[in-house]
């Protein structure tokens, strides 16, 4: 009998909790066998479901997006960008990402796609964040519905890799490749990670908590390798954190509610990344509002 693939999708045995937890080869191998179904799936899940929700710039923190648009338009007005980032610790800049008035509408498409029932790959980095979801099409089992992976995209290549190099310009060059995953922490469930560095250029950490979605503790304590400060830092709905993968940080235990958060990566070609105090490339402000002609190497960190 012909079945479509959102049903062969979702009636495939997945790999239980502590195959995963314990990651043996079998769970690898479930996600790259089934890569192209799942693709397929998600396809026939967005065209089939009418999926409404519009994953588009009014996600953007109305600021940030008319200071980025400018940028676009005008690479000698980035300036504007800039200014809206404030350097919370050494290193390490905050502000208004996502509008939090919006953010329901990208929390629904999200639910959405929970409720889809395709299998999704939970980040298995560091450790397993199973809430999570894998969001790069480099990523087997990655969420990859295209209206998802279009507002993914335009996130990359728009926003972050821009701001990155006119926060960063050590990472000029450092920054072909796009990497990114979701991750839930919740009291009794996934709640804490221990202090690590990530293996990207710049980490963008964004928070997608609704207004009034409350939780206590999660804080990400940083810290400076020169001082050996420490500091707490707390995520507001729709602020985000950005940061060299270098700079240490640990997510401190979430003891009530839940906090849902996109990290997001850049590094070079093959992984690179730059060396730590290496030098800085002037760059044209024009070169450093564009996006390049690199392709995907599909190498994939975790
Ligand atoms: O808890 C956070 O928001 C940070 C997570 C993190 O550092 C990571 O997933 O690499
Ligand atoms: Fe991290």
């Amino acid at each position: 009998m012909q079945t479509n693939v959102l049903d062969r999708a979702r009636a495939i045995e997945r790999p239980t909790r502590d195959e995963m937890l314990q990651r043996t080869f079998s769970v690898q191998q479930f996600w790259s066998q089934n890569k192209d179904l799942f693709k397929d799936a998600w396809k026939e899940w967005e065209d089939s479901t009418g999926q409404t929700a519009v994953l588009d710039s009014s996600l953007y923190d109305p600021k940030l997006r008319a200071a980025v648009e400018q940028a676009w338009e005008d690479p000698t007005k980035e300036g504007a960008v800039k200014d809206l980032w404030e350097e919370v610790f050494p290193g390490v800049y905050k502000t208004q990402f996502f509008d939090p008035d919006r953010l329901d509408v990208l929390r629904d498409y999200l639910e959405g796609v929970a409720d889809a029932d395709i299998p999704l790959r939970p980040p298995y980095g560091i450790s397993l964040n199973r809430g999570g979801a894998m969001l790069d099409e480099r990523s087997e089992g990655h969420l990859g519905a295209p209206n998802f992976q279009t507002f993914y995209r335009g996130l990359m290549d728009a926003y972050m890799r821009p701001i990155s190099r006119l926060l960063f310009p050590d990472i000029v060059g450092y920054d072909t490749q796009t990497f990114g995953f979701s991750i839930q922490w919740q009291a009794n469930a996934d709640t804490s990670l221990r202090a690590h560095t990530d293996a990207s250029s710049v980490t963008l950490n964004i928070n997608l908590n609704l207004p009034g979605e409350d939780f206590s503790g999660s804080g990400v304590r940083f810290v400076d390798r020169d001082t050996r400060q420490v500091s707490e830092l707390t995520f507001a709905p729709g602020t985000a954190l950005i940061h060299h993968g270098s700079v240490a940080h640990e997510s401190m235990p979430i003891t009530e509610g839940e906090r849902s958060n996109f990290v997001l990566w850049l590094y070079g070609d093959d992984g690179q990344v730059p060396r730590f105090g290496g030098s800085e490339t002037k760059l044209d402000p024009r070169a450093r509002w564009s996006v390049p002609t690199t392709k995907g190497d599909g190498f994939a960190p975790f």
